[in-house]
């Protein structure tokens, strides 16, 4: 897969009242490349990932989207220009199929309702929930409405796919699922993926390249394997643990001292 294109995010500021929540942030995620975001709480990784999303507008800076700025529009005319967005939950319409949640996808990008219905099944082979499309959104476990969501992200063939922990409440189990999923969606539509993801592993894991986000400024750039060992990276972690939030998330503080 050849990347062709990139979602950037350049010099972007934000603040919300006294609190300056990312400064002078930039980050690019290319056309097949999967970028993990991580970074101790509070750091801005949602700010972020919301202004990239056009939920929340910066105070400087700007995005772009294979070079067309994305400045000033909001989330669904972003969702037409080829960048799709996960949250973490899955926001699935309960009393609707998974086939008619995932048909939803494609409907919201312009596609007509035959269409729709195509990739919908299209994508649910893909991810192995072919089985699932007739079943009530309501009755699934969490860790297949949450493929679902994927699901529905993907039927709106996007070229950049922004991510808010995906593997969030998924048991060892449905993680290989999922991990399974991002590679068959990067590879089968060549979309570059940015996820935000707590489990230093699972970065690891799928991840061509991980940016670590500390207080609003990133402070590492560069290959999941070497991000732990960096002294920033680790430093960042162990203010976090200082204030005892890492214990409630162990595989950052495992990570970081491996
Ligand atoms: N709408 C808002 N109004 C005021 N403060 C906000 C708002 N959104 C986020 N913040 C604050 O901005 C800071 C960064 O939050 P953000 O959610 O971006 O961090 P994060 O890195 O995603 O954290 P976590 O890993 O805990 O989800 C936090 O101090 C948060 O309380």
């Amino acid at each position: 897969m050849t990347p062709d294109g990139a979602l950037t995010a350049t010099g972007i500021a934000k603040s919300f009242g006294a609190l300056r929540v990312l400064d002078s942030v930039t980050i690019s995620v290319a056309r097949g490349e999967i970028v993990g975001m991580l970074g101790p709480n509070g750091a801005g990784k949602s700010t972020l990932v919301n202004i990239l999303g056009g939920y929340e507008t910066p105070d400087a800076g700007e995005s772009a989207l294979d070079g067309d700025p994305l400045g000033g529009l909001g989330p669904d005319r972003r969702a037409r220009l080829g960048l799709a967005r996960t949250f973490q939950s899955a926001r699935l319409f309960p009393r609707l199929t998974v086939g008619e949640n995932t048909a939803l996808g494609a409907l919201g990008v312009g596609a007509s309702r035959r269409e729709a219905d195509e990739v919908a099944a299209r994508v649910l082979d893909a991810l192995g929930l072919a089985d699932r499309a007739d079943v009530e959104a309501a009755g699934l476990p969490h860790g297949l409405a949450r493929l679902a969501g994927l699901a529905r992200a993907m039927a709106a063939q996007p070229k950049y796919l922004v991510m808010d922990e995906p593997a969030a409440g998924l048991n060892e189990h449905e993680v290989p699922a999922l991990l399974a999923a991002l590679h068959r969606i990067r590879d089968d539509l060549g979309c570059g993926m940015l996820l935000i993801e707590h489990n230093v592993s699972l970065v690891g894991q799928v991840c061509d390249r991980v940016v670590v986000l500390s207080s609003g400024r990133v402070i590492f750039d560069g290959p999941p394997g070497d991000a732990t060992r960096h002294p920033d990276v680790q430093a960042a972690y162990l203010g976090d643990a200082a204030l005892g939030v890492a214990a409630r998330r162990p595989d950052n503080i495992e990570g970081v001292r491996r």
